[in-house]
């Protein structure tokens, strides 16, 4: 229980930030350059402590992919209320599907979450085709207990589970190559999370709010204030339009614009537990005050659903005794979606 390398540096975090650092991650596929990633997970390090926010530019999923998803999620929500209350998420196992606006509310002091969105997890393409395939391979899951439930797709629409499952595969992708470097972070072996994220635990989220006019009622936003409970999110936004803000040690809301080319990055509370609070997992919340509709689409990584959210080696030391009582991701991710979107 005496201190660590990590639990030091911990002290000397400032959580005071005004601004979100940018992230260039050409350096996480190079195999042969350890330093290299031993210094980008340094950026990383100081930016999971100081902030639980960062942008990541130079992350390799092709602009088509991205520009493909935004398209059909465009046109998913322009469908009927109607076709889309046909695939309500309170109708499935554990939320997959539509949830229309301010059925969900993240922040308990608001009253509802003026959003629609559109969520889903792990499904794979047929054995025959990659993910440019045509044939896509049914509603087989790939994992089950606490969390298990097929997805459900909008009849109306088949392009956009083609679109939205290219667009998973291509962000699962790029999770599972940040988890080395958050293992490096912490100074663990490069591999310390390989068994931990084996099945993808991963939720995509389309989300689609409305413009704000008019007097605001505070307490009523696109988003109420929240921690995501993951072990990171990657969210895309729509270009050009501010919505996100991200609450500092100060209780200040610092912007979190679109910057093209990049994904926001922000850390959730499975990181936060296994790092006993070492990593933060950021306060923050969407307000669309734009006068136009705005989308945006999270991607929730998780580790494995019956993995133990056990605090790491060094994050627990007598002056910073273990904060969070020991639950598997799933149960906590569970808990979480039905406090959220009741039943
Ligand atoms: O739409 C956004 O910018 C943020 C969404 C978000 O925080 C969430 O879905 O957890
Ligand atoms: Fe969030």
């Amino acid at each position: 229980m005496s201190s660590t390398p990590l639990a030091e540096s911990a002290k000397n975090a400032n959580y005071s930030f005004k601004d979100i650092p940018i992230i260039d991650l050409s350096a996480i596929s190079n195999k042969d350059d350890l330093a290299a990633r031993r210094a980008l997970a340094e950026d990383i390090r100081n930016a999971c402590m100081n902030v639980g926010f960062f942008y990541v530019k130079n992350h390799g999923v092709p602009d088509t992919v991205i520009e493909d998803a935004f398209t059909k999620s465009q046109e998913f929500f322009a469908l009927s209320l109607n076709a889309k209350m046909k695939i309500e998420n309170k109708t499935t196992p554990n939320f997959k599907g539509y949830s229309p606006l301010l059925s969900g509310n993240n922040d308990p002091n608001n009253n509802g979450d003026l959003q629609e969105g559109f969520e889903f997890g792990w499904e794979r393409f047929s054995n025959e085709e990659d993910a440019e395939g045509k044939r896509l391979d049914g509603n087989k899951q790939h994992h089950d207990g606490v969390m298990a439930g097929a997805n459900v797709w909008p009849k109306e629409l088949p392009e956009f589970r083609r679109a939205a499952l290219r667009y998973y595969h291509a962000l699962v992708k790029l999770g599972k190559s940040l988890f080395p470097i958050f293992a490096l972070a912490l100074g663990l072996e490069e591999g310390f999370f390989d068994d931990k994220t084996r099945h993808s635990a991963a939720l995509m989220r389309m989300l689609h709010y409305p413009p704000q006019a008019g007097p605001v009622d505070d307490r009523v936003m696109g988003i109420g204030a929240h921690t995501d409970w993951e072990c990171f999110t990657i969210l895309w936004q729509e270009p050009g339009i501010q919505a996100l803000q991200v609450l500092n040690a100060k209780k200040e809301w610092i912007k979190a614009p679109p910057i093209p080319g990049t994904f926001v990055v922000n850390l959730g509370d499975q990181l936060a537990r296994w790092t006993n609070d070492i990593f933060k997992s950021t306060v923050h919340r969407a307000i669309n005050r734009s006068g136009v509709e705005r989308y945006s689409i999270p991607l929730f990584f998780g580790t494995d659903y019956d993995v133990k959210l056990e605090p790491i080696p060094g994050c627990v030391t007598s002056d910073r005794p273990m904060k969070y009582e020991v639950i598997t991701a799933g149960e906590y991710v569970k808990s979480k979606l039905a406090e959220t979107y009741g039943h």
